[in-house]
Formats: structure tokens, C-alpha cells, sequence
């Protein structure tokens, strides 16, 4: 992390916040945020205390405005370097589908362009009842960068993110939720709070338990449906042995005891 991407952890939470804090820029994705962005979530993935992380945006309008069409239109001149520039943001984003702990989007404000991308990246979205999402690359004449769109169609289906995409249009909160992009919406000022909320469960369950899972879950969209199964029975057996799983089956195995 550095002076763009705030790291704060919640020891007794087992939580990380991340936080790209540019409210001058809209929260644009500069250099410095990728940067910042790659180093905190490497942080986040060495510490064995932190269960899940929680990224977000500085201040109560925006989330993320996008790549920095600043430093981005004044630096890139060619295919190769703007293919460049946007590779470096689509490893970030692979790093946050790919994490092995889940990533909650706390949803803050706007959204826009590849903002969108790097909700679509995070396993959850938390949105404020203010946020608005908008794949508006197709009105600047470009593409997602970031591999945003293919994350997005994975979210709500093929047909609704090509309907976003192409349309360019600027979706509010109620109708995010509706078609599945947001998996709740909150009071724009709890939202910090909400995403907690949301973590609790993830973070209070076997970190072993869920880290797989969340693999699992991904793995499975490139296995034919029987291997997918297979593996599932596998994952249950190695977990069989856990602490974690004697711990839950006595304390379930005494109450039914003690009821007797
Ligand atoms: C390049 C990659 C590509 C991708 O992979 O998808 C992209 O992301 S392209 C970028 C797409 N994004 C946009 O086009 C969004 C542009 N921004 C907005 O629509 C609005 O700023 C907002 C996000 C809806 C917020 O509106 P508002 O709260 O009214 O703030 P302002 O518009 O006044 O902005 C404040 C301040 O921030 C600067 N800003 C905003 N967005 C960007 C940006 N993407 N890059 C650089 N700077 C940005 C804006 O210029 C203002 O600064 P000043 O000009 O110094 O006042």
C-alpha cells in the first residue's frame, strides 16, 4: 500500500479494509492505485489472522470513477503501452477473483467504467442505496480494460452484461440488486458497517472450510459437471478430519444429549 490505498485491519474482526483514497480524482485508478492495490492485497493474503477483506472507496459519491483518463491520456500514446497499462489493472483484478479469501465490494458511491470491473472482481458487493454502476466504455468509444466484462457476465448472466456493456447504460442501486450485481443495499452511511455485517458469517466459519470452498466454487465453472462433483466429495472427506468439524459435530451431538 502506499499515500492512494489505505490498509486497516480489524484484528478482532479477522478483517482487512482496503481503501483507494483519491476523492480529488473520483477515486481513478491511477498507477499508484494499482500499485498500492497489489502490494495491499499481498499483505492481506500473508496474514493468517485476516479471513476476509473489504475494498472500498474514500468518501459518500464515489467508489471508483475508472482508470485515471488523466494520467492514462497524457502517458499512452500507443496499442502496446496502452495494452500494457491495462494488463497491470487486469492482474490486479485477476489477484482479487483469484484471492483465496473472499473479497467483499463495499460499494460506496459511482461506480463508472472500470469501477464496475473492479466490483466484478470482488466474490461480493455490498452497495449503498445511493451507488449507481455503469459499464460506460462503449460511450468513450473503448472496451472494458481490465477483463471486467467477462467477470461481469460470470455475475449476472451473458445476456444482462451484454446488455450493459453495449448499452453503456447508468443502473441505480434498486436495479443492480435486481438483476444480482449487488448482493444487498444498505444506507449509504452504514455501509462500512453493512459489509461487516456481510463478512461475519465468512470470517466466523472454518477459514479452512471456506477458503476451499471459494476455490471449489471457481474451479468447478471449468470442469465438466461430474469432476465438479467429485472434487466436492473429495473437499468434504479432507475437511472430515478438521478440528473445526469434530468441534461443530460434538457440540451438535451434546445438545441433541442433553435434550434427551
Ligand atoms: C481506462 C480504463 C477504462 C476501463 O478499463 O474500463 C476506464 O475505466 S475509462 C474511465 C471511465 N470512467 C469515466 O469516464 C468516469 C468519469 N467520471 C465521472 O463520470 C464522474 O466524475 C463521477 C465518477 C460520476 C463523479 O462525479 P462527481 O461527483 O460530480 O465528480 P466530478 O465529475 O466533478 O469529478 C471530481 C474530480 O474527479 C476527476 N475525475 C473523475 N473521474 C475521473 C477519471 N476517470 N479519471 C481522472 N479524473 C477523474 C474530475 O476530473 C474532477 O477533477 P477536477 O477536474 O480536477 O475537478
Amino acid at each position: 500500500m502506499n499515500d492512494v490505498v489505505k490498509y486497516e485491519k480489524i484484528a478482532d474482526e479477522h478483517l482487512a479494509v482496503l481503501r483507494i483514497d483519491r476523492p480529488e480524482a473520483s477515486n481513478a485508478i491511477s498507477t499508484a492505485v494499482m500499485e498500492g492495490l497489489a502490494a495491499a492485497l499481498e499483505q492481506a493474503r500473508q496474514d493468517d489472522d485476516v479471513r476476509a477483506v473489504i475494498l472500498t472507496g474514500t468518501g459518500d459519491r464515489v467508489f471508483v470513477s475508472g482508470g485515471d483518463l488523466k494520467e492514462f491520456h497524457a502517458d499512452l500514446t500507443d496499442e502496446e503501452r496502452v495494452y500494457e497499462k491495462m494488463s497491470q489493472m487486469r492482474r490486479v483484478l485477476e489477484t482479487i477473483h483469484l484471492f483465496p479469501k473472499p473479497v467483499i465490494a463495499a460499494v460506496n458511491g459511482a461506480a463508472r467504467g472500470g469501477g464496475g470491473e473492479v466490483a466484478s472482481a470482488c466474490h461480493f458487493r455490498v452497495g449503498a442505496d445511493t451507488a449507481t454502476v455503469g459499464f460506460i466504455q462503449v460511450k468513450l468509444g473503448i472496451a472494458p480494460g481490465w477483463g471486467g466484462g467477462v467477470l461481469l457476465s460470470k455475475i449476472v448472466g451473458r445476456q444482462k452484461a451484454l446488455a450493459l456493456i453495449l448499452r453503456g447504460d447508468i443502473i441505480d442501486a434498486r436495479a443492480a440488486m435486481e438483476l444480482g450485481f449487488f448482493d444487498i443495499v444498505c444506507p449509504q452511511d452504514e455501509i462500512l458497517h453493512y459489509a461487516r455485517m456481510y463478512a461475519k458469517p465468512l470470517t466466523a466459519n472454518s477459514p479452512k472450510a471456506v477458503q476451499s470452498l471459494l476455490r471449489l466454487l471457481r474451479e468447478q465453472e471449468s470442469l465438466p459437471v461430474t469432476d465438479a462433483m467429485e472434487r466436492e466429495s473429495r473437499l468434504c472427506a479432507q475437511l472430515w478430519g478438521t478440528p473445526e468439524h469434530d468441534a461443530a459435530v460434538s457440540s451438535f451431538l451434546s445438545r441433541k444429549a442433553r435434550k434427551e
